[in-house]
């Protein structure tokens, strides 16, 4: 007897991101290899015929826990009873944009989105936002759904932390699975701080193993901030596949638990580590029984204060400056 299907929002359906995103959502990825999955796809009127060519491709794909999927340019129908939804939809930075550029551009469709979400989503669905800027995206959603659950309104800094552990890795010489208890603080944007101080590799210290603070701040924490606009230059466009995976490990992990080890997660600040209550912040949190729970009692020693601080001061200003549309 198959279980009943899990039905799954997914933005911007149309897009570059989604285009990987969505046959893996597909083929049990992130909900299971034995889990249906209903697919409500949203994306802008004048998108919906290229998001049909998506629809066409995934039919031709013939994926066994695929139960169904909607189309549509309606939020209020795209999360109609989702127990799920991965809000990808809003305009990317091109060459020479920064991310804040996206603030304005982005933040009125998540308003309208959070309250969509409000009205028509399943009261403990699961959201993750990648839309940039994505933290204050997130945070405008949880401004705009009070009746759903605080902590159900996520942001993405999985990338940063997929892209941190890649780099670390290659450096100690490990696998990547060897490493764990790697943190991305605060915004996905080139101020997080991508914390490595308690990070261990097959046991041992990677502070240690590495042994070079040197290249930890001046090179690691730089090419991780930077990698983004690194991968605009050379393909001329955002980061995709590697995004949609990021998305994936991000939800999977929520859903289904990291196995006791550390990921990290941007979630609404319950004030800890000097981080103003409300802010979506990335934080390591472990995963298990379909929800998440922050690591506690770390110690900030006085760099990672400065890395925290600066980062937290940008999610504060984007804060302030959505203020208005909030009101
Ligand atoms: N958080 C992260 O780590 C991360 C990583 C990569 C990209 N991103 C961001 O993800 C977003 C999507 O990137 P992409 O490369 O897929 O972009 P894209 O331009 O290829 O696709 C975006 C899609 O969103 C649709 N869209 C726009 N406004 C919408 C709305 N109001 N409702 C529904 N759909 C809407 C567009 O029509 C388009 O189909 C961008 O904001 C990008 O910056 C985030
Ligand atoms: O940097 C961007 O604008 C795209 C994305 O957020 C990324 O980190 O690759």
């Amino acid at each position: 007897m198959p279980k009943p299907a899990l039905h799954v929002a997914v933005t911007g359906a149309a897009g570059q991101i989604c285009y990987s995103l969505l046959p893996r959502i597909a083929q049990g990825d992130v909900f299971g290899k034995d889990q249906p999955v209903v697919l409500q796809l949203l994306d802008l009127p004048q998108a919906l015929k290229a998001v049909q060519g998506v629809v066409m491709e995934l039919e031709d794909c013939a994926f066994p826990l695929l139960a169904g999927i909607v189309v549509t340019d309606d939020p209020k129908t795209a999360f109609r009873d989702i127990d799920a939804a991965f809000l990808v939809g809003s305009r990317p930075r091109s060459q020479g944009m920064e991310r804040r550029d996206l603030l304005s551009a982005n933040a009125e469709i998540f308003k309208v989105q959070g309250r969509a979400l409000n009205e028509a989503a399943k009261r403990d669905a699961k959201v993750l936002v990648v839309g940039n800027p994505a933290n204050t995206n997130a945070y405008i959603a949880t401004r705009s759904a009070p009746d759903l659950p605080l902590g159900n309104i996520t942001a993405m800094v999985r990338l940063d932390h997929n892209r941190a552990l890649a780099q670390l890795a290659a450096k100690a010489g490990v696998g990547t699975a060897a490493i764990d208890k790697l943190v991305i603080w605060g915004n996905h944007s080139p101020t997080m701080f991508a914390d490595y101080r308690f990070a261990t590799a097959n046991g041992r210290k990677l502070p240690e193993l590495i042994g070079d603070e040197t290249w930890y701040r001046e090179t690691l924490i730089p090419t991780v901030a930077r990698r983004g606009t690194a991968i605009i230059e050379a393909r001329g466009s955002s980061s995709a596949t590697s995004a949609a995976n990021a998305a994936i490990d991000h939800m999977r992990d929520w859903v289904h638990g990291s196995d006791g080890r550390w990921v990290s997660m941007a979630v609404p600040s319950d004030g800890s580590y000097g981080v103003p209550e409300g802010l979506v912040s990335g934080a390591p949190v472990i995963c298990a029984g379909g929800s998440y729970s922050r690591v506690t009692g770390l110690e900030i020693d006085g760099f990672a204060r400065s890395m925290l601080d600066k980062t937290v001061a940008e999610l504060t200003e984007e804060r302030d400056a959505v203020a208005a549309l909030l009101a």
